[in-house]
């Protein structure tokens, strides 16, 4: 079993009835349900194979957090929000590409996070329903570049369609990003503890001399 701080949470956040619950199920079971409960709120624990890491494949541990049951980000109870934030490692930020109004929301929802989160945000935003191309409001082109602008990662998917597996592709990528800063994070806090010790050992010695 691995220890607590390598299993990553991702919460996933998004208007409602663009697939937040469709893309975790397809995620972590392979199937695709056109109907849910839009009241229940999940977390699944997940793990995936990564066999493009390095060479060697290497398994991701999870936690994917599918929030539900608000109308906007305006109505989400900012405690309840804020809880999230606070949970979460990553977030994956959807929208569906077929309403321009879910993709304002994200914008809005990132904005938030990355106030709350002062560490630093690992997002994702991912455009779903790609499949629906005849009903497009959103340009590819604009997700890439807001994703860019902003440092984020940017994907567009079908929840339904999707079978090579690139449903996945935000969550690894994600988990690779959260356990690289953890190792930069974890590299700068040891050389500050030891540069502290070396400091304090010349203090004592200055100080018996
Ligand atoms: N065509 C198509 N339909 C999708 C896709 N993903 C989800 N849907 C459909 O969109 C509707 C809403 O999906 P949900 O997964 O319930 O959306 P949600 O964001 O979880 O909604 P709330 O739980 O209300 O917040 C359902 O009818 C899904 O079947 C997709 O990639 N393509």
């Amino acid at each position: 079993m691995s220890a607590k701080h390598d299993i990553i949470r991702i919460a996933i956040l998004g208007p409602p009835g663009n697939g937040k619950t469709a893309l975790v199920v397809k995620t972590v079971s392979g199937r695709f349900i056109w109907n849910y409960d839009p009241t229940l709120e999940f977390i699944y624990k997940h793990a995936m194979v990564d066999s493009e890491s390095g060479g060697e494949s290497k398994t991701h541990e999870m936690e994917i957090l599918d929030t539900a049951g608000y109308t906007s980000s305006v109505d989400m109870d900012s405690v309840q929000r804020e809880g999230y934030i606070k949970w979460a490692d990553a977030f994956v930020l959807l929208y569906s590409i077929t309403n321009l109004n879910s993709f304002e929301e994200i914008q809005s929802l990132r904005a938030v996070i990355v106030e709350s989160k002062k560490l630093g945000a690992s997002i994702a935003i991912v455009g779903n329903k790609a499949d629906l191309t005849h009903l497009r409001q959103v340009k590819y082109e604009a997700g890439k570049e807001y994703a860019d602008e902003h440092g984020c990662l940017s994907y567009e998917i079908s929840s339904r369609t999707d079978c090579q597996g690139s449903v996945a592709q935000p969550f690894i990528d994600l988990c690779r990003e959260v356990k690289a800063k953890r190792l930069r994070e974890g590299v700068r806090l040891r050389r500050r503890s030891s540069a502290s010790r070396l400091l304090r050992k010349l203090i004592q010695k200055k100080l018996t001399m």
